[in-house]
């Protein structure tokens, strides 16, 4: 279980979040959703320990995430950042083995699950992360947590901005993590029909508040409308 109780999160001075909870029970999938600005981005952020300043519970499996982002990904958090953030002029290999470096076990290298979700990375091992289309790139920089050899993996809009036919593509891998292989995932993300499909429960934020969560079903039209549409 990740616990994350009355959370407030702060850039300097300015705070964004305010008082957010959020419990994720192992081998869920929990979307974050709301309209942009809303915090979402800012949730995963803190959960990383990124933000200037995080206040409020943070377990997971009933232990405390640790005092830096390092630690974090120790502790079993694998964050895929929004825009992806891959290194442009490090491979493929070099860039999935970047996150080894975090991985609990101690071993560098390339988890065999990559190969069956995106056989393109492995075929292209030694091509430069920079020359990557932007769905090639999300799909490195999921790979690249993969190799934290995570418990919970942290997702901010995984498809946005990615052409359709990779979109399925990254869609379909993040529901076989979680349903296949029981990977715990919180999911930043604006499409509705993908969190509806593939998410267990959600929690709604708005002006950096919690305004709705719970199972999926209760992610009306009317909810989304109230708090979604501009
Ligand atoms: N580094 C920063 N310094 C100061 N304020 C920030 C910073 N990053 C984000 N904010 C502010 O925090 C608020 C929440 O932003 P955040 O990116 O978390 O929203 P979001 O819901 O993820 O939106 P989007 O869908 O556009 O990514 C916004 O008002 C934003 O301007």
């Amino acid at each position: 279980m990740l616990a994350l109780d009355d959370l407030d999160s702060f850039y300097g001075r300015s705070q964004i979040l305010h008082g957010v909870g959020l419990h994720v029970a192992q081998g869920q999938l929990h979307a974050i959703v709301g309209r942009n600005g809303a915090g979402k981005s800012t949730l995963l952020r803190s959960i990383m320990k990124l933000t200037d300043r995080v206040t409020g519970g943070q377990l997971l499996e009933g232990r405390s995430l640790g005092a830096d982002s390092y630690l974090r990904a120790r502790a079993g958090l694998g964050y895929v950042p929004q825009g992806r953030q891959i290194f442009p002029d490090f491979t493929i290999r070099e860039n999935i083995l970047v996150g080894g470096f975090a991985a609990r076990s101690g071993k560098r290298r390339i988890p065999d699950i990559v190969a069956e979700l995106f056989p393109y990375l492995i075929q292209n091992l030694d091509r430069l992360g920079g020359v990557l289309s932007g769905g090639q790139q999300q799909q490195l920089a999921i790979a690249r947590a993969l190799a934290m050899e995570p418990d919970v993996l942290l997702l901010d809009e995984p498809t946005e901005g990615i052409q359709p036919n990779i979109v399925e593509q990254i869609e379909g891998a993040i529901t076989r993590l979680n349903r296949e292989l029981g990977l715990t995932v919180v999911l930043v993300e604006q499409n509705i029909r993908f969190v509806r499909a593939a998410a267990d429960h959600f929690t709604m934020l708005e002006n950096g508040r919690s305004v709705a969560s719970g199972p999926i079903g209760g992610l009306t039209d009317d909810l989304i409308t109230k708090h979604m549409t501009v």
